[in-house]
């Protein structure tokens, strides 16, 4: 049922959003972006000359909440001038506008509604997507250890504390796992001794065997994640076991986690498609899902290790997985070698998950999974979710700083198409008169 918002915020308040007639329509598109329903106008010929008023605006949601997510939502996209949102109490928050990239951002590619056509379908399609993301940072873990070239450990410490800056509530630092099979992650101790100190975000490493846990918790982890895969053939050339063993494996880690209250995180891998053996049906990865949960582990993330999923392929996957793991449990974890990460996304995001797995500047790749390309990259992940309104807590400019570090570091550029967009419109930004 819609609701009218009350008057008493718009109209007896109204000279909060009485606005010259060059900006209405401006306004008018950030109230329907920022989810407002029916937005009717007064053209005011007396009184206010060369002015319209905002008389009434529609929303979905009746609470009075909403109502001011929504006027603070329009302030932020820039559609509530200064002197209104002064009135209206809106101050609070920064104005995009005047804050570097986002700024850009903001004047350059705010998501634009069709107030006339799209509103109902816009609102059908937002359904769903949760207000809040959790992006796990997977750079320094998923992001390095396909690197032939050693990165030194200072390099990935400084990373880390880029990511953490920029306001990731989680980054995946390293793996225990066994050198002679990821010999970029060999220096997993030294990596945890130097963030010891580092607040702010939590880091989980990667264990395959109980020598890894033991080796982490000593090392001073405060969380780990076990890795099971959906498909037999991968298993074995990413563990050296088959699906069985490795649960088993993952059952002593949770059960010796539990002793240290150590949250334990279980991934899938290969969960729409396997290098080696194709189509994985959604089935075995319910099966391996329930089991993680069974042991319970704190999240269980499903992975595209190779990037082939769809959002057709993903949501069959999803819909055998939830009929097994609660939603809020479920993490997505895509890889962009098709192109179909960020779509991949939206769709979980859709289909009820808020945690999202991402690495800074699309770094990364499975060394066992040949072909297989970095995962989404977290500044478009970001830029999405912006667009989206959706809030994440991420810095996206701080975001792109630490991506430039390890790009440059890396010599190559960034596989992020916000960041090298935004890099460019930055350079650009004087020329073009943003
Ligand atoms: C599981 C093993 C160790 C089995 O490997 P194995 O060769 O069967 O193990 P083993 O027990 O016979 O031991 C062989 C050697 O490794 C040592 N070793 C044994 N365990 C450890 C350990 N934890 N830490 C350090 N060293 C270890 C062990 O001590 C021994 O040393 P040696 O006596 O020869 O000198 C191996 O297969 C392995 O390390 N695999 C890890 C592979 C990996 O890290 N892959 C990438 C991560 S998964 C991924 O990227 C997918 C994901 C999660 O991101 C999701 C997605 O993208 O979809």
């Amino acid at each position: 049922m819609h609701k009218f918002l009350q008057r008493s915020v718009l109209t007896d308040r109204v000279p909060a959003l009485v606005v010259p007639y060059w900006e209405e329509s401006q306004l008018i598109t950030g109230l329907s972006t920022a989810g407002a329903d029916a937005i009717r106008t007064f053209s005011s010929s007396a009184g206010i000359n060369g002015a319209n008023r905002i008389e009434d605006v529609d929303f979905q949601k009746s609470s009075k909440t909403m109502t001011r997510e929504v006027l603070r939502n329009a302030f932020d996209q820039g559609a509530i001038k200064k002197g209104a949102s002064q009135s209206l109490g809106l101050t609070s928050r920064p104005n995009y506008k005047e804050h570097g990239v986002r700024g850009l951002v903001n004047r350059h590619f705010t998501t634009h509604n069709n107030a006339g056509y799209t509103k109902e379908l816009s609102r059908k399609l937002r359904e769903g997507i949760p207000d809040y993301v959790k992006i796990v940072e997977v750079g320094p873990r998923d992001g390095l250890q396909n690197e032939k070239n050693i990165v030194p450990t200072d390099v990935k410490v400084e990373l880390i504390k880029l990511l953490v800056s920029a306001g990731l509530p989680v980054v995946e630092a390293t793996s225990f796992v066994s050198p002679k099979w990821v010999p970029q992650l060999a220096d997993a101790k030294d990596v945890i001794a130097a963030i010891q100190n580092v607040e702010g975000a939590r880091f989980p490493v990667l264990t395959p065997n109980l020598k890894g846990f033991e080796a982490a918790v000593a090392a001073g982890a405060k969380e780990v994640a076990v890795f099971p895969a959906a498909s037999e053939s991968f298993s074995k050339a990413n563990l050296n076991c088959s699906i069985e063993d490795n649960l088993a494996r993952c059952r002593d880690i949770a059960s010796a986690a539990k002793n240290f209250s150590i949250p334990v995180r279980g991934y899938i891998s290969c969960v729409v498609g396997c290098p080696l053996e194709g189509y994985v049906a959604p089935a075995k990865v319910a099966y391996v899902a329930k089991a993680l949960c069974d042991m319970d582990c704190s999240e269980i993330s499903l992975g595209d290790t190779i990037g082939v999923g769809t959002p057709g392929s993903v949501s069959s996957m999803l819909e055998a997985v939830l009929d097994v793991v609660p939603v809020d449990k479920l993490a997505v974890h895509f890889h962009d070698t098709y192109g179909q990460a960020l779509s991949n996304t939206l769709l979980s995001l859709q289909m009820g998950i808020s945690t999202v797995d991402s690495s800074v500047s699309g770094l990364g790749g499975c060394p066992y999974a040949k072909g297989a390309t970095g995962n989404v990259a977290t500044e478009d992940v970001v830029y999405m979710l912006n667009g989206l309104g959706v809030n994440t807590n991420v810095d996206l400019e701080k975001l792109m700083l630490a991506g430039d570090f390890i790009s440059n570091h890396l010599g190559r550029v960034s596989a992020s198409k916000a960041a090298t967009a935004l890099t460019k419109s930055k350079a650009t930004a004087h020329v073009s008169k943003l």
